[in-house]
Formats: structure tokens, C-alpha cells, sequence
């Protein structure tokens, strides 16, 4: 369990020391059974990526780090293997020269939330369903103590991991990633803020979704939401058919009222609505790390107000509630 050996180090000293009792037993039996069969070759590319001195870094709208002098071949080196984890989702990010332009603008999102969430100082942050751990980078930026992200993607795992490993040891020693769904979590109750962003449409049972997050949370601490949401009343939930904007796994899409009203039923406290919004095709779309389709390919051609199915087009909220 190398791979995780810090990360497992820096549980022990942390206020999340009881996870302990579950983590390194799940760790080894996902070590055994659970790996993806191209994560040997990712990982190997993530260890071939030249050490690099971490001279200007910028935890801001682009993840950056740059060093005085970098040679043309390193930083071809750079962008071949870090193509070789494509595609690349969430970001941007700029290492050493070399911008990957994800798919998505996550400095979009974290424009929509960062204005509400103050200062993360001290606080032992989550983040579930993190993907490749961009917004990690932006809760160490708003202050937080520690971060830590689980999301059952391995690809985006070895992307985390490539960008970690470019970053200064002292956010190095911040930043954890493990290969968790938020099933595999015990009740911590342990963590100041809990994000879940862009995962909840993707669970069959969204109750027990938030009642998981609701674990993960101390006495004081609140959650930070973002899903996709409908317009209507508290009785308004949309479940779609086999896909939804060319998505197969998208199962409750609920009106933000129908959602306060979970997150209430589940014991959630104060539960607010502190942005609403339309995906933009700037925001999500076909790049060089990405080339596959994207938002302007899942709406209909003729009104990008619906999907290509004729559901409403994705609008997101972002709600926050106290445990
Ligand atoms: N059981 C699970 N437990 C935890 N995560 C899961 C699970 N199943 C899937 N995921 C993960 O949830 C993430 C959803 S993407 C949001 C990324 C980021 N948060 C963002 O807001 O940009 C949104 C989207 O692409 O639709 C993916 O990384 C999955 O691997």
C-alpha cells in the first residue's frame, strides 16, 4: 500500500484517526481486487513526469505551477505523459508550461460557491466525487487545514496524482486522494465542511446519499451541494429515462424546493439555495484533452433549452446546510 502511504500517515495524525479501524483494510482489498486494468500504465506515466522545482504556484481560476527554467524537452516530456491520461475532465490546470484545457471550466463552479463558503482555515475538508481533485486545490486555497477527496474514478486518480506530484511538499502533505465511493465511507462525523458536487443525480438513492453525507460530518459542520436540479414545486422530481443529456447513469434530478425538503427529512439544519444556474456550452465542452462529445452535443440542435431527450437543459444549484 505504498501508493498511500503518506496519505495513511497523515490519517493517523489527523482528527480522522478512527478511520483507521476500515481505510487500510479497504485500501488492500481494492489493491487486490478492485483495480482498474490501464492503472498500472497511468500510474506508471505519473512516475516518469521530471521532478521539477515548484518555484511560482497559483491555487487559483488555472491550478499553476511553474519553475525558473524549464527545458523544451521536459516540458514535452510533461505533456506527453500527462496526455497519456486523457481524457481530462475537470481542471484547468498549467504545469510548467503546459495547459490542459479540461473539458470542463471548474473555476466556473467554484465561482458559484467559493463566495459562499468564507474562509476554510482549520477546517478538515471532503470532497466526494472529487474527480481529478481540481476543487481539492481550490479548498486549500480558501484556507483549509487538510483536503480530502474519494471518488471510485482511477483515471482520475492518476491525474490527481500528477498534479500532486508537481506541487511543493508542504501541499503535497494537504491533499489526499483515495479510490473510495461514498458507500465505502464509515460514519466519520469528523469532517468541518462536506462538498459533494455534481454527484447526487448519479446515486439510485438519493436519501441515503445525503444521510451518508450527513455522517461524514462533526456536530457543527455543514455540506456543501451541488446537483442538477429542475424548475417546480417541492413535489417536482424528474427521474429520466435510459439517458439524460446522452447520460445513462443520471437516475433523481429534483426541484431545489423537493431538495430542501430531503436534506430536511434527512436532519440537515438551515438548508439554503445560494445559487441556481444554467450550464453555459462555455463551460463544458470538446477540447484537446478532451475531444470526445460534450454539452453542445447532448442539447437539441434546434433549442438549447432542452436536451437532446427534451428534458430541460442542465441547471445547477448549490445549496448549503448545517448537520
Ligand atoms: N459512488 C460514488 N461515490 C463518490 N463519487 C462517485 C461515485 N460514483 C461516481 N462518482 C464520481 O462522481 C464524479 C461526478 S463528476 C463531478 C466532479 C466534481 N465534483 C465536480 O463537481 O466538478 C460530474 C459529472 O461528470 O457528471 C465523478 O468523478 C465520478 O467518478
Amino acid at each position: 500500500m505504498n501508493l498511500f502511504k503518506d496519505d495513511l500517515i497523515a490519517v493517523a495524525q489527523s482528527p480522522l484517526h478512527h478511520w483507521l479501524n476500515q481505510l487500510p483494510a479497504q485500501l488492500q482489498h481494492w489493491n487486490q481486487a478492485r483495480q482498474h486494468g490501464e492503472l498500472r500504465k497511468w500510474l506508471k506515466c505519473v512516475e516518469q513526469l521530471p521532478a521539477l522545482p515548484a518555484e511560482e504556484v497559483s491555487l487559483g481560476d488555472t491550478v499553476t505551477v511553474r519553475a525558473t527554467k524549464v527545458e523544451e524537452g521536459q516540458q514535452n516530456r510533461i505533456r506527453g505523459l500527462l496526455q497519456q491520461l486523457t481524457p481530462w475532465r475537470k481542471g484547468p490546470f498549467e504545469l510548467h508550461g503546459v495547459n490542459i484545457d479540461t473539458e470542463w471550466r471548474s473555476d466556473y463552479k467554484w465561482q458559484r460557491v467559493a463566495p459562499h463558503i468564507g474562509d476554510l482555515s482549520g477546517q478538515q475538508v471532503l470532497d466526494v466525487g472529487c474527480g481529478s481533485g481540481y476543487h481539492l486545490w481550490r479548498m486549500l486555497e480558501s484556507g483549509a487545514e487538510q483536503v480530502w477527496g474519494v471518488d471510485p474514478g482511477q483515471l482520475f486518480m492518476a491525474q490527481f496524482l500528477a498534479i500532486r506530484h508537481f506541487m511543493p511538499t508542504a501541499l503535497q502533505a494537504r491533499a489526499h486522494w483515495f479510490p473510495l465511493g461514498v458507500e465505502d465511507l464509515p460514519e466519520l462525523q469528523a469532517f468541518d465542511t462536506v462538498f459533494s458536487m455534481g454527484v447526487l443525480y448519479h446515486r439510485r438513492s438519493p436519501i441515503d446519499f445525503l444521510t451518508q453525507l450527513k455522517a461524514q460530518l462533526s456536530k457543527d459542520g455543514r455540506l456543501v451541494l451541488e446537483t442538477l436540479v429542475v424548475e417546480g414545486d417541492v413535489d417536482t422530481v424528474l427521474v429520466p429515462g435510459q439517458t439524460y443529456a446522452k447520460m445513462r447513469n443520471v437516475w433523481f434530478i429534483p426541484s431545489t424546493l423537493a431538495l430542501l425538503h430531503w436534506l430536511e427529512r434527512c436532519g440537515f439544519k438551515q438548508a439554503k439555495v445560494v445559487d441556481e444556474s444554467v450550464t453555459e456550452v462555455t463551460e463544458q465542452r470538446a477540447t484537446d484533452w478532451m475531444t470526445g462529445q460534450s454539452l453542445s452535443d447532448f442539447l437539441d440542435p434546434n433549442d438549447a433549452s432542452k436536451t437532446i431527450e427534451g428534458y430541460p437543459a442542465p441547471r445547477r444549484a448549490v445549496i448549503i446546510a448545517q448537520a
